[in-house]
């Protein structure tokens, strides 16, 4: 684990749960903080904590806005926010497990194991959105092509993509966090990728057979716009974190298949 997470205590925000909102706290939070329902014996609700205080207080503001009733601030440490998540190793998706505790799982009859702990980025391998882009991963990769994994977080599609036999493999966020935290999981799991700070395209060179991204629609839409200069001839971009009703805003591009979990979407799109 991260050593950013030793001692560290965390600023959480509570909210009140409302399952009729669930939509609009997906749309708001999705991929920037970490969010999770609280069981008490007054009721459930709903805690969004971030590294990051200053954003607490921008987000704090979005969801009274949208009508969430906000309860209050504690503190948690990474342990107790952390104590939620499973620590005992799954299948993320057939043939590709997670370990986050290193159980030792061995890589065998084409098993594919990704040591992931639990950590200050997103990506653990939990999240629908993660599934489906592994799953399209799993599918159109070949071994020798070049991966992009733009928004890579923990690193998780990254680590997957060498794994899958790809050649380069670059991966990309603009939060320092995740890029210390793909990095450690990179050595984690003995995989040679680079990994760096950027915002989209801004610190990427090279093409690419496949671009991951795994971010909220409205990016998405932005990358798409300068999407073709880094992808080589017949690269496809595969697309995911995309909330059911902003999906009209691929209406128009090559979309080559399309996947639906729960309230998420997820695309391949050649362009
Ligand atoms: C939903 S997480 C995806 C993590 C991982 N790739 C996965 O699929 O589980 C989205 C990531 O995109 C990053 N991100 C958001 N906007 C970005 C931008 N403009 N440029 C680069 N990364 C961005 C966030 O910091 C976050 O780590």
């Amino acid at each position: 684990m991260s050593n950013l997470k030793n001692n560290k205590v965390f600023k959480e925000i509570v909210f009140t749960f409302d399952e009729s909102k669930q939509d609009i706290v997906d749309d708001i939070l999705y991929g920037e903080y970490d969010y999770y329902e609280i069981e008490s014996s007054e009721g459930k609700f709903l805690a969004v904590v971030s590294p990051y205080e200053e954003k607490l207080e921008e987000v704090k503001n979005a969801l009274t806005d949208a009508g969430l009733v906000f309860v209050g601030y504690r503190e948690t440490k990474p342990e107790d926010w952390f104590k939620n998540i499973i620590t005992e190793p799954f299948e993320m998706i057939e043939g590709v497990w997670v370990d986050p505790e290193e159980h030792h799982l061995e890589e065998k009859d084409g098993i594919i194991v990704l040591k992931i702990p639990q950590g200050l980025a997103f990506g653990t391998g939990l999240h629908q959105t993660t599934k489906m882009s592994a799953m399209y991963l799993k599918k159109y990769l070949k071994p020798g092509m070049d991966v992009l994994d733009l928004g890579c977080g923990s690193g998780i599609l990254a680590i997957l993509a060498k794994k899958l036999g790809a050649r380069r493999v670059l991966a990309v966020d603009n939060d320092p966090l995740a890029v210390e935290v793909a990095q450690e999981n990179a050595t984690r799991n003995n995989v040679d990728i680079e990994v760096r700070w950027s915002d989209l395209f801004s610190n990427v060179d090279g093409k690419y057979d496949i671009i991951v991204s795994n971010i909220i629609a409205e990016i998405l839409v932005e990358m798409l716009k300068s999407a073709k200069n880094y992808l080589k001839e017949d690269g496809l971009l595969i697309l995911s974190g995309i909330i059911v009703q902003k999906a009209n805003l691929f209406e128009g591009y090559n979309i080559v298949e399309k996947m639906v979990m729960d309230e998420w979407n997820a695309l391949v799109i050649k362009i």
